[in-house]
């Protein structure tokens, strides 16, 4: 597995190199994305940088959590936004989300190509890492991002869908997973950009999902979408193991706090992900195999109509 991982880079790398010596296109697209001064000069320095002190994430996730309680309690069965504003809103924010995880997922995938030697330097960084660099300037892009992914909920209160969609599982995630990003940057975690590609990856489908919802196209690879997530969960899981292997079998690696409060994390996420699945699909199954009731498999999506 890990020769097949070694190859892969390698080939990636020469592939990167050699379209960064014949395309120009190529080399503008690495010049914004890894060589700019602001990127490449990137250093996260806590209390300087934007989002970095421990008083901001608190008082962003304590808002965060005290609005979605309150605006979730709001007694009135009417929104406030008229439908198709809501809809305008929610899909230019889903093509916000989705270019930017575009471009959060390519501009990283070349940091890592172009920046690090091998497979190794990506599993495991050397104990004492800094964050700075591209890497890290990425991976401060990607935190940021956690935090304006919280219109997503408000959206969600705002939609006649609320009762149904403002789940445990949604709050918990959008809360957790800044705290998460934040200690990965703060510890130069190991292997972070790896998680930050392939979750951005991941949000390249589910906000193209979501886009298609909004515009009135409801696709029927919702389970795809719910399909990948779960696969980027036990993959994380296999990441997690190497980085453990080689830092207790070598010099250590670094951000090993930030690789224990992960495992915390990505276990819940798994566990809540899987039991959506269950609820979500199992029961679509079941109420088509049914006993005749005439429900149509909706994929999931909770809009199944009533035969006539
Ligand atoms: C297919 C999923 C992505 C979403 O499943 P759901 O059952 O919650 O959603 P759904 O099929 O009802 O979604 C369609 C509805 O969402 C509305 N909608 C459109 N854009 C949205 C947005 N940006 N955020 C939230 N809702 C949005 C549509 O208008 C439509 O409303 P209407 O129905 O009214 O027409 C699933 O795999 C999933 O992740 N479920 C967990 C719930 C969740 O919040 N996930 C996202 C964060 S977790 C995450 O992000 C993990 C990760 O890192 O990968």
């Amino acid at each position: 597995m890990y020769n097949i991982t070694v190859f892969i880079f390698s080939s990636l790398k020469h592939l990167v190199e050699t379209l960064l010596t014949i395309s120009p296109t190529f080399q503008t697209l690495h010049y914004y994305l890894v060589k700019h001064p602001r990127v490449h000069n990137f250093e996260w320095h806590q209390g300087q940088t934007f989002g970095s002190s421990i008083t901001f994430l608190t008082l962003t996730i304590l808002l965060y959590l005290t609005l979605t309680f309150l605006l979730s309690r709001r007694h009135t069965s009417t929104v406030p936004v008229p439908p198709s504003l809501l809809r305008l809103l929610t899909a230019a924010h889903n093509t916000f989300l989705l270019s930017l995880s575009a471009t959060m997922a390519l501009g990283c995938t070349l940091t890592i190509l172009t920046t690090l030697p091998d497979v190794h330097n990506l599993i495991c960084f050397p104990v004492g890492t800094v964050p700075k660099g591209p890497l890290f300037f990425w991976a401060h892009v990607f935190y940021l991002s956690k935090i304006y992914e919280y219109v997503d909920t408000l959206l969600i209160i705002l939609s006649s869908s609320a009762s149904r969609r403002l789940s445990f599982l949604h709050v918990y995630h959008h809360a957790t997973v800044v705290v998460m990003c934040y200690i990965s940057l703060h510890t130069a975690q190991s292997m972070y950009p790896g998680i930050l590609v392939t979750n951005s990856v991941v949000h390249v489908v589910m906000y193209l999902y979501y886009l298609m919802c909004s515009l009135g196209k409801r696709p029927t690879w919702k389970k795809l979408v719910t399909d990948c997530q779960i696969v980027q969960f036990y993959s994380s899981f296999g990441i997690m193991a190497l980085i453990f292997y080689y830092h207790f079998t070598g010099d250590g690696c670094s951000g090993i706090w930030g690789w224990c409060f992960d495992s915390v994390f990505i276990a819940s996420l798994l566990f809540l992900f899987l039991d959506f699945h269950t609820k979500t699909y199992m029961k679509s199954k079941n109420e088509v195999n049914g006993n005749g009731n005439g429900v149509v498999d909706d994929g999931g999506s909770g809009k199944a109509a009533k035969q006539a």
